[in-house]
């Protein structure tokens, strides 16, 4: 467990995690029988330059990150005892199939439909609880975390918490969008309001979803309690420019200026 990542156990770092999304490099693989470029490559080299997790989400249509996938990254992260492993999914779809396996530190249940452009919305609380519960059990009973991927609404909140999940992922996409206009403190003030709303029911807060580095360190000096952030998309499209290392490298700069 990542002391970084691990607010549950009381060891509360005021820096946030860094988890590596390596679902955009699985996508550009997938475009040849080549197997290059190479996800656990990716990953190996992301740890090695301070990542503090690799998070994968291995959609039922296998557009980018597939079952090899996930299993080759299980095995790669046995080497790294301090970094955490991740999986995202739709707990009605196949997303517990790949948990049941690998038991991965954390599985993040977001509410994707099977043929999704990519992930745009939270879960639906009180409305989705039901067909949450049992399989939070499951993974719990599995000693596997759980945390609700999550519009930034306060009153949701204690909804989460009922259900027993540990953690929310904030989806940032609205921070994101409103980062440099006129409603970025708006926007940034709904982010921290609902934060709060976590933090008061004893949840741990992740959050991701179009972070970059223009963005996240605004996000993270302003909303509190963050304690991993994901990030693909565009650290992979960085990482087309820098390399991996430099990319992660200048990640955890921008997470160190939050607190600085
Ligand atoms: C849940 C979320 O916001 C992202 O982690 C998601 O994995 C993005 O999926 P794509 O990489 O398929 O766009
Ligand atoms: N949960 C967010 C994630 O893993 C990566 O999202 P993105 O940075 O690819 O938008």
């Amino acid at each position: 467990m990542n002391p970084l990542i691990a607010p549950e156990s009381g060891r509360h770092d005021a820096r946030c995690a860094l988890s590596v999304n390596v679902n955009k490099v699985a996508l550009l693989r997938n475009t040849r029988h080549l197997g290059i470029p190479s996800v656990t490559r990716a990953a190996q080299l992301c740890l090695e330059a301070g990542a503090q997790g690799i998070t994968v989400h291995p959609r039922p249509d296998a557009r980018h990150v597939r079952a090899d996938d996930v299993r080759d990254l299980a095995a790669l992260l046995k080497a790294w005892p301090q970094a955490e492993y991740n999986i995202e999914g739709n707990p009605t779809q196949n997303l517990l199939e790949f948990i049941r396996e690998v038991r991965p530190h954390q599985a993040t249940f977001v509410p994707d439909g099977e043929d999704q452009f990519t992930s745009d919305h939270g879960w639906n609380l009180p409305a989705d609880a039901a067909r949450l519960r049992p399989s939070i059990a499951e993974c719990k009973g599995l000693g596997v975390r759980v945390s609700l991927f999550m519009d930034p609404l306060p009153e949701a909140m204690a909804h989460v918490a009922a259900l027993g999940a540990e953690r929310i992922e904030l989806y940032t996409e609205t921070w994101a969008s409103a980062f440099g206009t006129p409603r970025e403190a708006e926007v940034l003030a709904g982010f921290t309001a609902a934060a709060r709303a976590a933090l008061a029911q004893g949840l741990a807060i992740n959050a991701g979803h179009d972070l970059n580095r223009d963005n996240l360190t605004r996000f993270l000096r302003e909303v509190p309690g963050v304690a991993e952030v994901s990030i693909g998309h565009a650290l992979i499209a960085d990482a087309l420019e820098l390399g991996y290392a430099e990319t992660v490298r200048d990640y955890q700069r921008c997470i160190q200026r939050a607190y600085a």
